[in-house]
């Protein structure tokens, strides 16, 4: 299989660094309230997770030259008064790495340089040519905050061309959450989903050896009868334009809110049929927010387009450039959804331009 040797070290990469999110999570949600209002947490997790991804890539894949584009950077690290945090990640990022016996190969104990020096493997630019991984350490760090979705997000990019996506969710059901927002406490949790090009894709439990399932998009043809994510924060995504394009379909269904990739995840094993992300003006996407994403829903047979219909295009740096936000559905919905999006975006500019 094209791929094996790269997918391989993805998938060990991104569980390694979804434990790491997952012993941090957990002891926040468990912290007292004062502390679940400080931010350091999450902080300390978005390193540890892009350190950890970026050692076991090196690790791993050491035959090949090695770009990373990702969403964070030391800089903030280097600060005076940065010493206490910087010593904790890097020790959460060694005993996570030592669960896995993996700090033989990477040369022992870490010190805190070694840690900085693996989080700045992440400051690709990515572009047209060649290739470079694409990582997003926490993806939803809202709702890691809170206590709810996030996913580690890591992909590939080929000549520009998404190649292969993993991704890691570690609070979303094995099972359905279609219309179970609220799923129950004994739930399973945690899934892995991951897409080579042209393999399709599979989602396994994020902490088992159990064998993969080749997932596929909802087949739902009829719009009535299709429910639609949308991202918790409304600061995200425009959740009134949203609900127009679903009246406009007849969606009867309420939106499935939730943070994160796990959006690409779910929808990918037909979960929902719809996606609808319509960020406030002037906002950037950025292609770490979708590139594992994207490759998750086309390989399970979905499409993914901006605003008026052109696929994504992630050769051109850390952003995309889009037409006004980000849908996704199967091939059978798509135009009559491309029609509802048109038709509303219209009716909006026509509405604030009269004001
Ligand atoms: N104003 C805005 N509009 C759209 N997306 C935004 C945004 N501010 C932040 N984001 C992005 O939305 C991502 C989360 O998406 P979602 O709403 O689907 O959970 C964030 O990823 P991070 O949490 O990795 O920073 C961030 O990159
Ligand atoms: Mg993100
Ligand atoms: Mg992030
Ligand atoms: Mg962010």
């Amino acid at each position: 299989m094209a791929y094996e040797k790269e997918l391989d070290a993805a998938k060990k990469a991104a569980s390694l660094a979804a434990r790491l999110c997952q012993k941090v999570q957990k002891a926040l949600l468990q912290s007292d309230v004062q502390s679940k209002s400080d931010k350091s947490p999450v902080t300390v997790a978005d390193y540890g997770s892009q350190a950890v991804v970026s050692l076991v890539l090196e690790r791993e894949l050491t035959s090949e030259p090695f770009s990373l584009v990702a969403e964070e950077d030391s800089a903030d690290l280097r600060k005076d008064g940065s010493e206490d945090i910087l010593q904790r990640i890097t020790k959460l990022v060694n005993d996570t790495l030592a669960t896995e016996d993996l700090t033989k190969a990477i040369d022992s104990t870490l010190t805190t340089d070694d840690l900085l020096r693996a989080i700045d493997c992440g400051t690709s630019e990515g572009g047209p040519n060649g290739r470079h991984w694409v990582l997003d350490p926490i993806d939803g760090t809202k709702g890691f905050l809170r206590g709810d979705q996030y996913a580690v997000a890591l992909g590939l990019l080929e000549e520009g061309k998404v190649v292969l996506g993993v991704l890691a969710c570690p609070n979303l059901p094995l099972t359905s959450i279609a219309g179970n927002k609220n799923s129950s406490s004994s739930d399973e949790i945690g899934c892995l989903f991951f897409a080579t090009i042209g393999s399709g894709t599979y989602m396994q439990p994020l902490d088992s050896k159990s064998e993969p399932v080749k997932v596929h998009v909802s087949s739902v043809e009829n719009p009535e009868e299709a429910s639609f994510f949308e991202s918790f924060e409304g600061a995200h995504s425009l959740h009134d334009l949203s609900s127009s394009i679903a009246s406009k379909l007849g969606v009867k269904a309420p939106p499935v809110r939730i943070d994160s990739q796990a959006k690409y995840g779910a929808l990918s094993r037909g979960d929902g049929a719809i996606y609808l992300r319509f960020p406030h003006k002037g906002y950037r996407e950025k292609i770490w927010d979708h590139v594992a994403g994207a490759i998750v829903v086309t390989e399970a047979g979905g499409i993914v387009t901006d605003a008026g219909g052109k696929p994504l295009d992630f050769s051109k740096g850390k952003y995309l450039d889009l037409d006004t936000g980000i849908i996704v559905a199967n091939e059978k919905l798509m135009p009559l959804l491309l029609k509802a999006v048109r038709d509303s975006i219209a009716e909006q500019e026509k509405a604030s331009s009269s004001l």
